[in-house]
């Protein structure tokens, strides 16, 4: 097969060029085509004997196994069509499903002989004059690549990742005849996708070409550190550029272990609690703070270290989430939390989970009993698994559809659900998840999060003191949350020039229905007056005013006494 079939700039994913490509060589085309449909019609003429003869249930796990077996051997674009689809419950059954998620990329591995030419061809420099060491054989084989651990001359000890040769042809082949096949098929499928399907399998190319170049996975990797390095908490190994290319990564050995490897974690006297921690909240981060997520993070991926970080690897797959849907998530789930359902429909239509011509009426109730359902009696009782599985029998009921995007951080909620699991049974993520929302709409450090915070506490023009109530009383769930440094965030707040708006609503309902609603004031002031303690107390209102010039006051009070 020719290696070099071009792309623009020979990189990126381009349909065009590739069908130019192989217009030119059908023959190619021909001999995949079929090797492809033999393998799918023996699969599909043993589902429809199984129909015939009543069978479909005995065999329903056998045949989800064939499946999984038959993607494995048609090679890297299969297996990756798999793991896509293992995150669609609204496209592929249940059983199907459970066997997809299974697809592990394992893979045997390539000669190893082959590997180390290639990296020496990529690097440009023989095996030895890079490195003092490197494994005979690979550590580790996946998909689209393998890995192998070295020490550089200069000491450090790296993972060394190498493609699999000829990837590009290959999924470039494949991706043709996909393409190919789905501008048949799309005319004849009764999905009401929305899509055309030929646009599906761009998108698909696009994401597999990215991930198949490891220059974008470096600068992935730096992006992604470069966002927690404030952290003391996630570790993003370090990459060497001087090392890196196209086809070869080389990165820091991260010293660890696997989140699949529990028994080593709880006999190392690491804190699963901890990690599972670390791992939640920094996955959240990723959500609702920085729009950059991590869209692999199945616990191969994800190392605890002896002194108590927990580090990611492999970023081929990120994704990116633009601000409006940061924002429209934490709306989300601020109006579950006050299960405020209508708001709740009105969010899926923002973040494209319905389309906007949909009557959302009747969608509100079925929301209602789908998380009434899978929160029960109490809110610790949620879980993501069971809430995707009530979701996948509402699509059956009203035209839910999963944006791409969505698809990949559910399935990287319900992995990393599964990872904290497996560290802990009695593991809820929703105590952790809450009190982190809470708080960061609380402390609302930046300017979008205190505009949220706003929204949240007005609810048509009136102050909400049940909210805020709810939201104090779950950021106090977490232990790691203090009421007082909040306190002050607030009181600076008040006090500032953008306050203002909040100054005169408070004012306002406080006095509303010409009555002072003292009640409401008690009532929070019950919530939190353990923590404030009149020493602790006077600490933070000094701190709070030193922050705040003479000037500011003069700026502040007038309006202050203008507005009331
Ligand atoms: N920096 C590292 N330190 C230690 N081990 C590593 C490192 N990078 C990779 N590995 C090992 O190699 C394996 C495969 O690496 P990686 O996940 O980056 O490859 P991949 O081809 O993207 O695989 P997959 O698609 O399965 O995620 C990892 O599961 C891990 O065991």
């Amino acid at each position: 097969m020719n290696s070099q079939v071009p792309t623009s700039k020979n990189r990126n994913y381009d349909s065009q060029a590739i069908a130019r490509h192989y217009r030119y060589r059908p023959w190619q085309a021909w001999m995949r085509a079929l090797t492809v449909i033999w393998f799918f019609s023996g699969f599909i003429i043993n589902l429809k004997l199984d129909e015939w003869r009543g069978l479909s249930e005995q065999n329903k796990f056998k045949r989800a196994s064939e499946l999984r077996q038959l993607l494995t051997r048609l090679g890297p674009t299969f297996i990756k069509v798999g793991q896509a689809l293992s995150t669609r419950p609204d496209l592929i059954r249940q059983d199907f499903l459970n066997e997809l998620v299974k697809l592990q990329d394992q893979l045997p591995a390539f000669d190893s002989e082959l590997a180390y030419r290639i990296i020496s061809s990529e690097l440009g420099s023989p095996i030895s004059e890079i490195f003092s060491e490197l494994s005979p054989q690979p550590v580790a084989a996946a998909s689209l690549g393998q890995v192998y651990r070295g020490r550089l001359h200069s000491g450090e000890e790296v993972a060394v990742k190498v493609q699999r040769p000829n990837l590009r042809p290959i999924l470039s082949l494949d991706l043709y005849l996909m393409r190919w096949g789905a501008s048949w098929l799309s005319p004849w499928l009764p999905l009401n996708l929305g899509h055309d399907l030929t646009l599906i399998v761009d998108e698909f190319g696009t994401k597999l070409f990215e991930e198949i170049d490891y220059l974008n996975e470096a600068s992935n990797a730096e992006k992604f550190a470069d966002n927690f390095r404030n952290s003391s908490q996630v570790k993003v190994p370090v990459i060497y550029w001087r090392y890196t290319s196209y086809r070869v990564l080389t990165l820091e050995w991260i010293n660890g272990f696997k989140l699949t490897d529990t028994a080593s974690i709880r006999a190392s006297g690491l804190d699963p609690e901890e990690i599972i921690k670390i791992g939640v909240t920094s996955g959240l981060q990723q959500l609702l703070e920085h729009g950059f997520f991590h869209a692999d993070p199945h616990p191969g991926n994800l190392f605890a270290m002896p002194d108590g970080r927990m580090a990611y690897i492999d970023f081929g797959m990120m994704d990116q989430l633009e601000e409006s849907n940061k924002e429209s998530l934490v709306d989300a789930i601020v109006h579950l939390v006050n299960k405020e359902y209508d708001e709740l429909a009105e969010d899926y239509v923002r973040l494209g989970f319905l389309t906007p011509d949909i009557d959302i009426r009747p969608i509100a109730p079925a929301l209602e009993r789908v998380w009434g359902n899978a929160i029960g009696k109490n809110v610790g009782d949620f879980n993501f698994k069971t809430i995707t599985d009530e979701y996948s029998k509402l699509m059956y009921e009203f035209p839910f559809r999963v944006p791409a995007k969505f698809a990949l951080i559910i399935r990287s909620l319900i992995t990393q659900e599964g990872i904290a699991l497996s560290l802990n049974r009695e593991f809820k993520i929703i105590e952790i998840a809450y009190p982190y929302i809470a708080r960061r709409l609380l402390t609302g450090e930046s300017p979008e999060l205190r505009r949220r915070l706003l929204n949240v506490l007005f609810k048509d023009g009136k102050f909400q003191w049940q909210r805020l109530e709810n939201l104090i009383e779950i950021a106090r769930a977490d232990s790691s949350f203090d009421v007082l440094p909040t306190a002050q965030l607030g009181f600076q707040f008040l006090l500032s020039e953008e306050g203002k708006f909040l100054r005169r609503q408070l004012l306002i309902a406080l006095t509303e229905d010409d009555r002072l609603h003292t009640a409401e004031v008690e009532s929070l002031w019950n919530l939190i007056k353990e923590d404030l303690k009149p020493a602790r107390l006077l600490d933070v209102a000094f701190g709070a005013l030193a922050d705040f010039s003479r000037e500011g006051f003069a700026a502040v009070l007038p309006s202050f006494t203008a507005n009331s």
